[in-house]
């Protein structure tokens, strides 16, 4: 299986989370959350399906507020900045959908330049045509330009999504299951597809995924949600070298079926 090769991350924190509590109604999902990304890693987040990772990101980005608890992306305390301060974060934030999100009547190039017509209208048409070339590029897929995203495969429409959150030029990059549905060689693209976009633009990333060989390919540390904190947090050998029967099951249902 791929091992993340080591690369050098700054001891500079881009998000911090602290002591995070998030309930609804009567159910607690998030139980003292403690959590860092720092600058230039590559962070898999692991959990069963409804422990809290996207309640986590909701927060992060400001979609849902905290009960308890400090969360700073960028410097900043996401529950604490105005609404438009937040706008301004979110842009420096790109968030990868699961399902890639693109506009189904647009072609490739018309998806990739939406974002960047919305959120810098002052780009001449040469510097749209120049970041969309070159993010598409990026993701090896500059032959597609003009095409439409039902002509694709889903693990090009998986790129392309990734590249229309390139295009913004993101500090931080939030996956949400980028290999969920896709073939295992296809699988294997999109990793290294992450690990690319990691040295070529310097983003620091959390990776949402219930898939192992993608957590041990890409991340460089791990951090598992069990019963709503982060108990287990450091290398994937750190995380899956236990006896606890919480964590057992994620390990044998990936490898050993
Ligand atoms: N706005 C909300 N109101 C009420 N309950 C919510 C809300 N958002 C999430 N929940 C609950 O919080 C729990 C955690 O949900 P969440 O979507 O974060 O899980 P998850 O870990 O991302 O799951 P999966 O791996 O399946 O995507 C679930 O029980 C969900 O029903």
């Amino acid at each position: 299986m791929e091992q993340k090769k080591t690369t050098s991350i700054d001891q500079e924190k881009v998000i911090e989370v602290k002591g995070l509590y998030k309930s609804f109604g009567s159910y607690d999902v998030l139980k003292g959350v403690d959590l860092d990304l720092y600058k230039g890693e590559n962070l898999v987040v692991l959990g069963k399906s409804g422990t809290g990772k996207s309640v986590l990101i909701k927060i992060l980005v400001g979609l849902l507020s905290p009960d308890e608890g400090e969360v700073k992306v960028l410097g900043q305390h996401v529950d604490q900045i105005s609404y438009k301060e937040l706008l301004a974060l979110r842009l420096k934030v790109g968030f990868s959908f699961q399902n890639s999100a693109l506009y189904d009547s647009m072609t490739v190039r018309q998806n990739l330049e939406f974002p960047l017509v919305r959120n810098q209208r002052r780009l001449t048409k040469g510097e749209v045509n120049q970041a969309v070339e070159r993010v598409l590029d990026a993701v090896g897929l500059l032959q597609t330009i003009n095409q439409m995203p039902s002509e694709l495969s889903g693990g090009q429409r998986k790129r392309v999504g990734i590249a229309r959150t390139l295009i913004l030029q993101p500090e931080v990059m939030l996956y949400d299951e980028p290999t969920a549905g896709l073939d295992p060689i296809t699988c294997l693209e999109i990793n290294s597809l992450i690990n690319e976009v990691q040295e070529r633009f310097h983003t620091s990333s959390i990776v949402i995924t219930h898939d192992l060989t993608c957590a041990k390919a890409v991340g460089n540390r791990v951090a598992m949600l069990l019963d709503g904190k982060f108990e287990r947090q450091g290398t994937f050998d750190e995380v899956f070298n236990t006896s606890d029967e919480r964590v057992k099951p994620f390990y044998d249902y990936n490898f050993i079926q």
